[in-house]
């Protein structure tokens, strides 16, 4: 089902948790908001699932203004960290908890409950522990337990609030891989919750990231990389380097980070450059005082270089031979420029500086 949010704000206090939120997704949609601590993620999830209320905007699931309908009856599954198994039911029962809940009319028969409980817990890949209770299980079985529990009820709309949290890396991986797979298989649209980025651009078509109660940027995975709509977009998002930097008449001088003056084609004033790794090459040098402090290889791609020049970590590639401790020239090749007065730019070393 589609998901339409327009111009959420929900206040505790004098502060807003939500400050003018709005989103579409497309039905089948995976989505995920990335952002910090407090930027408002659970609180957009909670007043989807019917659980919490705006204090202004609208939500709309499927075309239909949802205001007064209440959480069981929004078609939504729900897995929270903190939403915990209930200890004292099988892993069946959990499951089927959903649809005994229901109100006699809408209940399914018990032999249908059991069916349905069945295939769930073969969907999810675990049918032979459904005698068992959560203590009796692992953190990536519960996990499993829980995403079926959601599911029972037949949700068009998925909402998973830090759903791996609890999972170690390994695990994590394989888990979040599996329930993408899981949404494509079922057809539903789902929104994931996170503040570890990596989850978010592997499993998300579109990302939303989230900052002081606003929906900065929403966008894939690769536009957020390659096209970072401000800075803080280009800071929370993949490595990057960062440097503050000056304009003047088209140049910015960067001789206090150990780097050659850049041409700027911008106006006077203050900016922040952002170069990814691969937007800075790292070359040996005889005398320079950028030394080279870690080396990680990336096989074919060259070499990923930590370097320190001044007191700034910079990263970037090589492709000649360095080893840690040896002198390095870091030559910025491409980066993006987000200027004092608001705009953003990509900068590129123009080909007689690149020779330089
Ligand atoms: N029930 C509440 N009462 C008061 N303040 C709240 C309440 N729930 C959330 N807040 C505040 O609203 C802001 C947003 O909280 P929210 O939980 O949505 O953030 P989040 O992005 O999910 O954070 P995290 O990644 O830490 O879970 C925070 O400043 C939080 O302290």
């Amino acid at each position: 089902m589609t998901v339409d949010v327009e111009n959420l704000v929900r206040r505790f206090g004098a502060a807003a948790a939500l400050d003018g939120v709005s989103l579409s997704l497309r039905q089948g949609e995976f989505a995920a908001l990335l952002g910090p601590s407090g930027s408002g993620k659970t609180t957009l999830l909670r007043i989807l699932a019917g659980l919490d209320f705006p204090d202004q905007g609208r939500v709309r699931i499927a075309g239909v203004d949802v205001a007064s309908v209440p959480a069981r009856d929004r078609g939504v599954g729900v897995v929270f960290q903190s939403y915990a198994l209930f200890r004292h039911m099988s892993v069946a029962e959990n499951v089927a908890f959903g649809l005994r809940v229901r109100p006699r009319r809408y209940r399914p028969p018990e032999a249908e409950i059991q069916r349905r409980v069945r295939e769930l817990l073969e969907l999810v890949q675990i049918p032979e522990l459904a005698g068992r209770y959560p203590e009796q299980i692992s953190g990536g079985q519960r996990q499993r337990v829980a995403l079926a529990r959601a599911l029972a009820i037949e949700p068009q709309l998925l909402l998973l609030d830090e759903p791996f949290g609890a999972l170690d890396a390994l695990v994590r991986k394989d888990v979040r891989r599996w329930v993408r797979g899981l949404h494509e298989r079922l057809g539903i649209t789902s929104i994931l919750v996170t503040h570890d980025q990596e989850e978010a651009m592997e499993m998300a078509d579109r990302v939303a990231v989230m900052e002081r109660g606003r929906i900065v940027q929403l966008d894939t995975p690769q536009a957020l990389l390659e096209a970072p709509a401000t800075a803080f977009v280009a800071g929370f998002l993949g490595e990057a380097t960062r440097l503050p930097l000056y304009i003047e008449r088209g140049i910015a001088r960067l001789s206090e980070f150990g780097l050659d003056d850049i041409e700027i084609d911008l106006a006077d004033g203050e900016a922040v450059l952002f170069l990814r790794p691969h937007e800075v090459r790292i070359e040996p040098a005889q005398a320079s005082r950028a030394v080279v402090r870690f080396i990680r290889p990336e096989g074919t791609g060259g070499t990923r270089i930590l370097a320190e020049t001044g007191s700034r970590i910079i990263e970037g590639i090589s492709h000649a031979e360095l080893a840690r401790g040896d002198a390095c020239r870091i030559r910025p090749v491409s980066g993006t420029v987000f200027h004092g007065d608001g705009t953003t730019h990509r900068w590129q070393r123009q080909e007689a500086w690149a020779a330089g």
